[in-house]
């Protein structure tokens, strides 16, 4: 039995030839709430990912509770930032609740009562039972981030892994997905998410800051340092454009004063004034 959610050493993730996380190396404790934060484009979600099983590292070595991704990737629900139905898709929030069964169930194994009941209670949970019968895109935004995660709670699992769950939520839905979280974490599951909001990060038990690699990985003191969050939210990239057979690109200049506290520069980034 591992500590671990995830030991990862000098992973690089990659999409085809265009490196998303450069070398890096870092672990994820066991237990409680991990934030996963850093710029647009940083490699938040692609991390999520490589952990989910989805995207294989390009190379080094990714360690899952202990094992490989492969065998225990049944053992983790990941919740995509935004999962993509074609429009019209005749698909029921019941139909894309109970598919977070499937992992378990086999898809060609008659539903059991276990089955339905986890799909009920993942749907009471996140208040979307009053809509178990309309369609996905009948919904609005906010709802459909809710039965996403009602159907990452379907499946049972160790680890939850949720992709921006709180943004463009209202305030009840987001209270609801909060709830969710601590839920989670007093029944012994751990939350990997990845947020934007800084205060949610520092209220966590741990934080990986990411920016074109794992910047740093530790308890929210210790990585939340004003030295860290003004390198990676106001320097811009550290990393320019890079293929897997190139050289890093070249860091840019200084864009945030030396005063700007670390509210100040997640309203700069959220309005655009750094990049
Ligand atoms: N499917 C893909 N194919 C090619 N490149 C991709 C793909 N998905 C992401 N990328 C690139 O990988 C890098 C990291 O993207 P990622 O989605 O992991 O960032 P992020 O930190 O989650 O961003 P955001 O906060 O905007 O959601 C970006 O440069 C992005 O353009």
């Amino acid at each position: 039995m591992s500590d671990f959610i995830v030991e990862a050493k000098d992973i690089v993730l990659a999409y085809g030839h265009q490196v998303a996380l450069h070398s890096s190396t870092f672990r994820i404790p066991l237990g409680g709430v991990t934030a996963v934060i850093g710029p647009n484009g940083s490699g938040k979600s692609t991390l999520l990912q490589a952990i989910a099983g989805v995207l294989e590292p390009a190379s080094g070595a990714l360690t899952v509770l202990g094992g490989s991704v492969r065998e225990n990737r049944q053992r983790i629900s990941y919740v995509m930032q935004s999962v993509v139905f074609p429009v019209g898709t005749p698909m029921t929030v019941r139909d894309v609740v109970r598919m977070g069964r499937y992992p378990a169930a086999g898809w060609l194994r008659p539903f059991s009562r276990a089955d339905r009941a986890a799909v009920t209670e993942a749907m009471e949970q996140m208040k979307v039972q009053d809509l178990a019968g309309r369609h996905l895109d009948e919904l609005s935004g906010g709802q459909r981030q809710r039965v996403y995660v009602a159907q990452g709670l379907a499946q049972g699992h160790e680890v939850l892994m949720l992709d921006e769950p709180m943004t463009g939520l209202d305030i009840t839905s987001a209270r609801t997905i909060d709830r969710i979280i601590h839920a989670e974490t007093t029944h012994g599951h751990s939350v990997v998410l990845t947020t934007h909001d800084l205060d949610e990060a520092r209220a966590a038990d741990h934080v990986i800051l990411v920016h074109g690699r794992v910047v740093a990985s530790g308890r929210p003191e210790e990585v939340m340092t004003r030295a860290n969050l003004e390198a990676v939210y106001g320097l811009g990239s550290l990393h320019g454009p890079t293929s897997l057979d190139g050289e890093p690109g070249t860091a840019v200049p200084l864009l945030v004063d030396p005063d700007c506290s670390a509210e100040e520069l997640q309203e700069r980034e959220q309005s655009g004034q750094i990049p």
